[in-house]
């Protein structure tokens, strides 16, 4: 398996990198790429960083405005939290972490899309190029909750039909997260979840609970997929119920 080289920063509406929509000019996705969609580039990209990677993956973080989206991103690529007043998302956005998975080096390009109404079309032209969802709601937030049905809705419209999905109620509360007050329930998440078959679990951006896995998890199933190998036994939604962390040791 020949190494290639990960563009390397923050990626921006202005400049996206490679297999983005508007850097074909189409305005359309491409689905032309070898290995079930796997993004294989056909030389390294012109960066000046040193990580290498075997295969590349795009996966998009959806969801209301406000759930915690860029939150979520920042936590898992730079390891902090963007405490502060709340700058919502323009249109979309990209960064890029390479994973070493069992020995494979592989790199997620990470979309952070716009939650808001207006920006809706925007990500529409995205989700035919994502192998995984990210799909949020804040657990403070009844509404961003009841609207996941409606976000449903719009992946079968608009994703693959084999775009791995995963379910996150960020903003749990946990032990350097008890900001707001939960008004989902854990139970209720689990239970939309196994009505519509997708892994599930909490997340906190601010503490950052669970966020590395919900990452690492999804780019296990999509190597796992891509590699076929048959010896790998690997259930995305069995691996999430063993490595979870619940916020039980926070809860009264
Ligand atoms: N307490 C708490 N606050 C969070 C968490 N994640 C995000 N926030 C806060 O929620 C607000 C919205 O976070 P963003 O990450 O900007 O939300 P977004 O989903 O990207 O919103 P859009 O860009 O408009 O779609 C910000 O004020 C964050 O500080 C979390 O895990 N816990
Ligand atoms: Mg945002």
């Amino acid at each position: 398996m020949s190494r290639k080289k990960a563009a390397k920063g923050k990626g921006g509406s202005s400049s996206p990198s490679v297999g983005s929509p508007t850097a074909k000019g189409t305005g359309k996705a491409s689905r032309s790429s070898p290995m079930n969609g796997v993004v294989h580039p056909s030389r390294p990209s012109v960066s000046s960083s040193s990580e290498f990677y075997d295969i590349a993956f795009k996966v998009m973080l959806v969801g209301d405005s406000g759930v915690g989206k860029t939150c979520l991103l920042v936590r898992f690529k730079d390891g902090a939290f963007l405490a502060g007043s709340f700058i919502s998302t323009v249109g979309i956005d990209f960064r890029n972490k390479v994973l070493n998975i069992d020995g494979v080096k592989v790199k997620l390009q990470i979309w952070d899309t716009a939650g808001q109404e207006r920006f809706r079309s925007v990500t529409h032209a995205y989700y035919r190029d994502a192998h995984a969802l990210l799909l949020l709601y804040d657990v403070t937030n009844k509404t961003s909750f009841d609207n996941i049905q409606a976000w449903l809705t719009e992946i079968h419209e608009y994703a693959q039909q084999d775009v791995v999905l995963m379910l996150l109620g960020n903003k749990a509360r946990h032990c350097a997260d008890a900001t707001h007050e939960r008004v989902v329930k854990r139970e209720d998440g689990e239970r939309l979840a196994k009505e519509f078959g997708v892994p599930f679990m909490e997340t906190s951006a601010r503490s950052g609970l669970n966020v590395e896995l919900a990452f690492t998890a999804v780019a296990k199933e999509l190597k796992h997929r891509s590699t076929k190998d048959p010896s790998e036994k690997f259930t995305l939604q069995e691996y999430v119920n063993k490595e979870m962390k619940s916020t039980s040791c926070c809860r009264s």
